[in-house]
Formats: C-alpha cells, sequence, structure tokens
C-alpha cells in the first residue's frame, strides 16, 4: 500500500435507536482506488456522509493526511479536500458547465475570473473534454457527462479523495468506459478514489483494495488483486449466493397482450409483437434506444403515434392509447425507473407505499383495515429482505437499494398479470438480486407475463426466457435466449444490424 492518507477510525452513527454504523473503520492510501462494499443498508452512504461532513459521527475519529479531520459541514470537507460525488447529481441543471464548476467559489474580481476560466479549460481537458463549450447549460449534456463536470469540480478544488457513490448504474456503457479512464488518470495523480458499487465484476476491474461492511460494521479489507467475486458476496452477506439466476421451470402460453404498430413519439418505427402468458421477455438496447418509451406507451404513460395494443383479457379495449389508470384496472402494472418521482411516496410509510396500489384490498365500507396492512407489509418487507426498523417508517429514510426493493414489493403485491419491469435491480446488492430474480421466475411459473428492460445484459441473459434487442426506436425480432450471443445483442444494439446466419 501507498503511504496512507485517510483514516476513519470506529466510526458510529445512529438515525434514533437504528444504528446505521457500529465502530466502523477505513483506511485509503493515496493515489488508491478504494472499494468500499456491502449490501442495501449497509451502511456505506451513511459513512461517506460523515467523511464528507454531511453528518457528525456520534464517535469515532477520522485523520486526513496524519491531522485530525472533523469537517462541520460538506463545505468545510469539500475545502480539506473530499469531494462526494452523490449517485444523483447535484449540478444546477440551467447553469452553464463553468459555473456548475466553479459553484460555490467566490468571484472577487476580474482577474479572479480570468483564472477562473483558465482553470475550467484545464480541468476539461484533463477529463478529455476539451471540446465542451464552458458555456453550455449542464441540463444539455449526457448524464456520463454531467458525471465528468462534477469531477472537473472536485479538480478545480484540488480535491485529494473523490467518493464515487454507484457513479455507473445509469451510465452507457461508452459513459462508464470514459469514467474508468478517468479513475486511472486521477490515481496516477496520486488523487484516491472510494468507489461504492454494487456491480462487483466493475469493483474487480477498477479497485485496487475494498473494504466490505455489514450491518454497519465493517468486515474486512484486502487487496482486489487477493479476493474473487463469490468471497466478497459471502463477507457481503454472510453466505454465498449459490444460484445468481434460480431457474425454475414454467410453460410459455397463449398471447396475453398484443402489440400491433406501435409508434411511440420520438420515433418513427412501428413496433409489432406479442407476450405470452409465462413468458419473461427482456428487452436490451442502450441508453436512448427507445426501450422505457416503448414499455411506457403500451402502459399509457407515453404519447402514442399510433398502433394497437390488445389485452387478452380485455378485449374491449382495443384500443391505441390507454390511460395508466386503466392498465392498472386491465391487469398491468408498471415499475418504472425512475423510482423517486414517479414510483414512491417519500413521506409516507414503507407499508403504505407497498400497499398503495391495491388498497381496495384493505378496506371494507370506506375504511380501512391498517393491521392487515401492517402485516401484508411486514410479510413483504421479510420476503425481499427489505431493511426497516419498522414498515410505518417513512420510506424516504431507507437506503436507496431497500427503497427500490418496496417499488418491487408493491409492484408483486397489485397482482398483475402483466408487468413491465424497467430496470428492476438497479441499485440492488447481489444477495437481493438473487431474490428478485427468482420472485420474476416464480411470477412466470403462475402465469404472468413479464417485460425486464434492463442495461445489464448478464441479467437478462440470465432471467429471461425470451429477448429483443431495440435500436433507434426499432425493435428486433424476439427469439429464445440461447438463440442470442452478446456479439449478435450488440451488433443490433450498435447498428440495428441483424446477423444472417
Ligand atoms: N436519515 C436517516 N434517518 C434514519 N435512518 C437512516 C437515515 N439514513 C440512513 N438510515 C438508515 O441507516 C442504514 C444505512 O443506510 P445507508 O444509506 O448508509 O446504506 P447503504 O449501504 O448506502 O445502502 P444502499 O446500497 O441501498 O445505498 C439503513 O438502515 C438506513 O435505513
Amino acid at each position: 500500500m501507498h503511504s496512507l492518507l485517510l483514516s476513519l477510525e470506529n466510526i458510529s452513527k445512529s438515525f434514533g435507536p437504528v444504528k446505521a454504523l457500529k465502530n466502523v473503520s477505513l483506511q485509503v492510501a493515496q493515489g488508491e482506488v478504494h472499494a468500499l462494499i456491502g449490501e442495501n443498508g449497509a451502511g456505506k452512504s451513511t459513512l461517506m456522509k460523515v467523511l464528507s461532513g454531511a453528518y457528525t459521527p456520534d464517535s469515532g475519529t477520522m485523520h486526513l493526511d496524519g491531522q485530525l479531520y472533523a469537517p462541520a459541514s460538506p463545505a468545510a470537507g469539500r475545502q480539506s479536500g473530499i469531494a462526494m460525488i452523490y449517485q444523483e447529481l447535484t449540478l444546477a441543471p440551467h447553469l452553464s458547465i463553468e459555473e456548475n464548476i466553479m459553484l460555490g467559489l467566490e468571484r472577487t474580481s476580474f482577474g479572479f475570473v480570468k483564472k477562473q476560466q483558465q482553470k475550467v479549460k484545464e480541468a476539461l481537458d484533463w477529463l478529455g473534454q476539451g471540446h465542451l463549450n464552458p458555456d453550455m447549460p449542464v441540463n444539455r449534456l449526457s448524464l456520463g457527462k454531467q458525471q465528468l463536470v462534477e469531477i472537473a469540480r472536485a479538480l478545480v478544488i484540488e480535491s485529494r479523495v473523490v467518493i464515487l457513490d454507484e457513479p455507473t448504474s445509469s451510465l452507457t456503457a461508452e459513459d462508464a468506459r470514459a469514467l474508468f479512464n478517468v479513475i486511472r488518470k486521477l490515481k496516477e495523480n496520486n488523487i484516491s478514489v472510494i468507489y461504492i458499487s454494487h456491480f462487483l465484476e466493475e469493483v474487480m476491474e477498477v479497485a485496487d483494495r475494498f473494504t466490505v461492511i455489514r450491518d454497519g460494521e465493517s468486515i474486512t479489507s484486502g487487496n482486489i488483486a487477493e479476493v474473487t467475486i463469490p468471497e466478497i458476496i459471502r463477507h457481503m452477506i454472510g453466505r454465498s449466493v449459490e444460484e445468481l439466476y434460480p431457474q425454475i421451470s414454467h410453460s410459455i402460453q397463449e398471447p396475453l397482450l398484443e402489440v400491433r404498430n406501435l409508434v411511440t413519439a420520438p420515433y418513427h418505427k412501428e413496433i409489432t409483437f406479442n407476450l405470452r402468458k409465462g413468458e419473461i421477455l427482456g428487452i436490451s438496447g442502450l441508453v436512448g434506444a427507445g426501450r422505457s418509451e416503448t414499455i411506457r406507451s403500451i402502459f399509457g404513460l407515453e404519447k402514442v403515434r399510433n398502433g394497437q395494443v390488445k389485452i387478452k383479457s380485455h378485449p374491449e379495449l382495443n384500443a391505441v392509447y390507454i390511460n395508466p389508470g386503466k392498465a392498472l384496472a386491465t391487469e398491468m402494472d408498471l415499475l418504472s425507473e425512475n423510482r423517486k418521482e414517479e414510483g414512491l411516496a417519500l413521506n409516507l410509510s414503507v407499508a403504505t407505499n407497498i400497499t398503495l396500489s391495491a388498497l381496495n384490498k384493505y378496506s371494507k365500507f370506506g375504511l380501512l383495515n391498517l393491521s392487515q396492512e401492517y402485516e401484508t407489509a411486514t410479510e413483504w418487507s421479510e420476503k425481499l429482505r427489505i431493511k426497516c426498523r419498522d414498515p410505518k417508517q417513512a420510506i424516504g429514510r431507507l437506503s436507496g437499494g431497500n427503497q427500490q426493493k418496496a417499488c418491487i414489493a408493491r409492484l408483486l403485491h397489485h397482482d398483475s398479470d402483466i408487468l413491465f419491469l424497467d430496470e428492476p435491480t438497479r441499485g440492488i446488492d447481489v444477495g437481493s438480486k438473487a431474490e428478485i430474480y427468482r420472485l420474476i421466475q416464480t411470477l412466470a411459473v403462475e402465469g404472468k407475463a413479464i417485460v425486464v428492460v434492463s442495461s445489464y445484459l448478464p441479467e437478462l441473459l440470465g432471467v429471461c426466457d425470451t429477448l429483443a434487442v431495440m435500436y433507434r426506436g426499432q425493435m428486433s425480432d424476439i427469439k429464445p435466449v440461447s438463440a442470442w450471443t452478446e456479439h449478435d445483442i450488440m451488433l443490433y444494439a450498435t447498428s440495428g444490424t441483424k446477423v444472417t446466419a
């Protein structure tokens, strides 16, 4: 290990009765990429909030370069050289690249402004983004580029530690590659990176060392080169995951949903396919290929230019356009990829969030049976291992991955026949992923029809029966998963070209 730069010793932090961190220690060397690994709710974000100055620990100490480090605020943390880059980026969308990079730094004189422009330019050049116009508003940039703007901001203030919290979960493969190159450059310049990710393959590629935390305690640390993914999983969840992609045999039967010549808003391509009872259909493709738009249009959430959607159980609804209320009533359900804005009522309890779309199950004469609602929520929390103190707790207090699990619980509880799952395992740890894959298989056994949209190809190949790939609004033929190779999928996803046998 290079020389020690940062040391967190015996950090504890509680939120009321929840002990989020119990004597956690973490050592980070100068210029290393240190992966912080743990299940949903293990305490990773809380630890990083302590490090960045957003939370004050209840006990424990931190040292930065041998000096006691006790930031009173995130601004103090940044000033000491700790830059936190959250998964949900914190840029001001309408401000320019330059304004965002310099945000919080005082402009005092004209000379300073000149110097500032110079610094912004240097940082962008360094990140290989010299071609970007600093006056462009950041909301015109892709998510990957916006992340680089956040890193540029960290460079300008000469950060020594950059914390990346699940940086690739919404990035295209290309943007993720660019990010890895930047991480390598940061290392070469002796800047340390703390890297949080549930994608263990990525961790193996990018990190030098790792620390695993479980239930708020540090479990082990070591060199990445000396550990395997199954070993990391065992440390994370205290047991091995026997099968990441459990297979439960199920039969595919008659179509439940027929989509004919569907044309969605930004594209002029017609999509036609059947979704059958007991089928798990995966939709692959790059970000922006129209995957989410397609399933959202079928569900009635996006504008449809043309086409027909027929639901077998409701032949009267032979409609071009259905609204989501009708979609719910007609036995379709959608898990949005955007859980904060579309999936959850953050101030309401976990129990209410889970039962929200099926409240009629708990009401009689207009009154809700709360104890029954609570019981059901407890069952689902256990089934999906949702880590919460109590189902009455506000869902906004749960860790990101646990919020996502609650969204899935709601969908399963609503018990529709046709399910659209958009990025169902984003932000979810490996152990829970395996549970969700098992549940998807069980749904197919029960005769549901399921569409899974995902950017994580191994999960589509591991879970689905059939697969289609999208390219610029156009959908490939649907083929059994076994008939696709990764090469064919990428070829179609990047060029819309079919492989000829
Ligand atoms: N502000 C808060 N109030 C109450 N409890 C909280 C708060 N923030 C975090 N917690 C709890 O602390 C524990 C650790 O949460 P944390 O967000 O640190 O987990 P995580 O490891 O980052 O999880 P994920 O991988 O899902 O992002 C969880 O039980 C969570 O519910």
